[in-house]
């Protein structure tokens, strides 16, 4: 339904319906959804949470995910999101965009933007894909003084904390973040670069209690595994990231590609969402009739000087 009419929104704050996705058994399902249209048909295939990845909001900017966006630019992925969908999102807050101010900035932001979740790393600027070589990380305090500054920022909104130091500090070093970053205020931990099902098993064993966030992004460290193989391996959220925009993407080129060639589209028609496809996904007909009948609701029988 038009998210425009209030009666349709959620009336819980996104955060805790988050946290309920999060605290019911099994593992919380979250594709990459890189804007409004891409959630609807997430939310169409029957997710009830989503994931919005830095690096396909920047890849779909035509920028690398460097960490150079602005949160205010992040905040209007997250809009157009939560307006199309209604659904719980854990949104990429990459480095927090700058120290323990900035970072609380961002959670008010994004909260305000109607985000459920976020997650904060710890690699200094210019940060890099996680599945990359040649990361360099913050100390484990400025990182905890970062998520101590998310807890004491949010009001529901959940807080992961990302730790990209097995690929950098080793494992064990990653373990002891991900503890001092619980300890300061981390709802959840989200140990980036895995490379093996023995070291998604260890993680968890290191620390059952605490809630862990799996990223199966593809052509990355990580080999490939199912929702329901990292739910056996204890964790508690499974991401997609950015595979809605690399399916689009490969999608597009190929659409430019046969327009160059056939100097136009009709041989692409049979791959192409129709216009009723189209209009039915983003509701069209739904607000054109919330416009025509908006008066009737307040003024059954029409204003008197209308007859
Ligand atoms: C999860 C991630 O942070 C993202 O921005 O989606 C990326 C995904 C990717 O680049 O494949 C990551 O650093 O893993
Ligand atoms: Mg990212």
């Amino acid at each position: 339904m038009p998210y425009l009419l209030s009666a349709d929104l959620p009336t819980e704050p996104a955060g805790k319906r988050f946290r309920a996705g999060l605290e019911r058994p099994g593992i919380y399902q979250l594709p990459g959804a890189h804007n409004g249209q891409a959630a609807i048909q997430a939310r169409q295939a029957g997710f009830d949470g989503l994931y919005l990845s830095g690096a396909a909001m920047t890849a779909s900017m035509g920028l690398p995910d460097l960490g150079i966006i602005t949160v205010d630019e992040v905040a209007f992925f997250i809009r157009q999101i939560v307006r199309a969908t209604g659904l719980p999102l854990l949104v990429d807050g990459d480095t927090g965009y700058g120290e323990a101010l900035n970072v609380m900035h961002m959670i008010r932001t994004f909260e305000d933007a109607g985000a459920g979740a976020v997650h904060l790393e710890d690699q200094i600027l210019p940060k890099k894909c996680g599945h990359l070589n040649g990361k360099s990380l913050v100390s484990p305090t400025d990182m905890a003084a970062k998520v101590a500054a998310a807890a004491k920022a949010r009001r529901d909104l959940v807080i992961v904390a990302r730790t990209d130091a097995v690929g950098v500090e080793g494992f064990d070093a990653a373990i002891a973040r991900a503890k001092l970053y619980v300890e300061s205020g981390a709802d959840a931990i989200f140990p980036e670069g895995l490379t093996s099902r023995e070291m998604f098993e260890k993680f968890h064993a290191a620390m059952p209690n605490v809630p862990l966030l799996a990223n199966m992004t593809e052509f990355g460290k990580t080999p490939f595994f199912t929702a329901s193989e990292f739910e056996a391996m204890g964790y508690k959220m499974v991401i997609w990231p950015v595979s809605s925009l690399r399916i689009a993407n490969r999608a597009q080129a190929e659409l430019y590609a046969s327009i160059k060639a056939e100097g136009g589209t009709h041989k692409m028609l049979d791959r192409m969402q129709t216009r009723q496809e189209l209009y039915d996904t983003i509701g069209l007909h739904a607000f054109e009739e919330l416009d025509a009948n908006i008066i009737q609701t307040i003024v059954p029988q029409g204003m008197p000087q209308d007859s």
